[in-house]
């Protein structure tokens, strides 16, 4: 493979993760989308079903024909369901390629925990002992060593980042995290559903999936390997009445009493040269449109000195640091490159 220049397939192409990664792409300097898969469009022009994809470099959509991609690709990219993105790495893998993988298949290494969680039966062992888990700034070292990455949930991103150094560093008590999150209504996907509809979300905001969000044990998963013991926490997804935002809001007690400087400063330590992680300035809490369109995580604290709790507040946009660009970051790790070749945007505002 040329490591100066990559040919990549997406697959899941009319999804919005999928038409996020040919957004991103097209800035990406060592990366051609060589192919853009579709199960339901192939044959259609991609600037057909969305016009603002006009001038991009791959004009008609392929379907799903592994031997075709092949011969088009280094690199595949799955931005589909769970369930599916089982059914077609295995085959891009055997057949060489890299797989980097948008959907819940791979995170979790506990196939019990996957079906309870997913209800549906646990891609084969050895497929998820081999995929290495995504989060960029905390498993980049694996990441660069693999040909197989499980990128991580959108929620699960915004929520780590801003839980595992604290967690590590045992300055908090990992029993009593409670994680109150929030996502705009495109971390639901484009397909139709009365939940997700106008008249529904509109003016509107609810608690959904409580004590039963998938994301769940896949937070346990890393928070436990943090703490170096099993960990269970309580996880509230939101859905608000926008297109795209993340925002975990996270309470847990301290071991010791500390200050909102100290955390700033472990956690500047502790993301030191890493790019997309940003930390708020004392008295500054982040908000979810500060990373709109881009792959930044900001997280701002604070320390409650009355109830010996710390608050801590992360926000991502999901479909970039939540998905497309952290995959893309992902590759990037796994190309030995810098983490942030082709990522490198600020966010639109208002
Ligand atoms: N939206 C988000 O914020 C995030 C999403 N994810 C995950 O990324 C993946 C993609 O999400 P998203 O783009 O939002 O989902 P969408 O529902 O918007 O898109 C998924 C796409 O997958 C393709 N697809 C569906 N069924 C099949 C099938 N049987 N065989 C092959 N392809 C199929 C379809 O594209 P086509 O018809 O073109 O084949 C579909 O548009 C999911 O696993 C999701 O959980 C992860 C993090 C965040
Ligand atoms: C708003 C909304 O519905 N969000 C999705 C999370 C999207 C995501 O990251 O899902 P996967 O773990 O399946 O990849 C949800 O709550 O299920």
């Amino acid at each position: 493979m040329n490591t100066t220049h990559i040919r990549a397939a997406i697959v899941g192409s009319t999804g919005y993760g999928g038409v996020e990664l040919i957004r991103l792409l097209q800035s990406h300097p060592y990366v051609s989308v060589t192919s853009v898969i579709s199960s339901s469009a192939a044959g259609a022009p991609i600037a057909e079903g969305f016009p603002h994809l006009t001038e991009i470099r791959t004009d008609l959509l392929d379907g799903v024909d592994v031997e075709l991609i092949r011969g088009k690709a280094d690199v595949v990219f799955l931005a589909t369901p769970h369930g599916v993105s089982m059914k077609l790495a295995p085959e891009f893998l055997a057949a060489g390629l890299k797989v980097i993988d948008l959907s819940g298949d791979y995170r979790l290494k506990d196939g019990e925990a996957y079906r309870k969680w997913y209800k549906h039966e646990p891609a084969a062992k050895a497929d998820v002992d081999s995929a290495v888990y995504g989060l960029a700034e905390v498993y980049g070292e694996q990441v660069s060593k693999t040909n197989f990455v499980s990128n991580p949930g959108c929620f699960t991103t915004t929520s780590l980042l801003g839980l595992y150094p604290a967690v590590k560093a045992g300055w908090i008590d990992p029993d009593s995290i409670i994680i109150d999150a929030k996502s705009g209504v495109s971390g639901a996907g484009r397909g139709l559903s009365l939940g997700n509809h106008y008249s529904e979300i509109n003016e509107n905001f609810k608690a959904y999936k409580v004590n039963n969000h998938q994301h769940t044990p896949e937070i346990e998963q890393v928070l436990s390997e943090a703490a170096g013991r099993p960990v269970v926490t309580t996880f509230t997804p939101h859905l608000v009445p926008m297109t795209r935002g993340i925002m975990a809001t996270m309470y847990a007690t301290m071991t010791e009493k500390r200050g909102t400087e100290q955390f700033m400063e472990l956690y500047r330590q502790f993301y030191e040269g890493r790019r997309f992680v940003r930390i708020r300035p004392l008295g500054q809490l982040p908000a979810t449109k500060e990373v709109t369109g881009t792959n930044y995580c900001d997280i701002g604290f604070s320390a409650d000195e009355r109830t010996g709790r710390i608050t801590i507040i992360s926000v991502t946009d999901n479909l970039v640091k939540g998905a497309a660009g952290q995959a893309i970051q992902n590759l990037n790790l796994t190309m030995g490159w810098d983490e942030s070749l082709g990522l490198a945007f600020t966010p639109v505002y208002p």
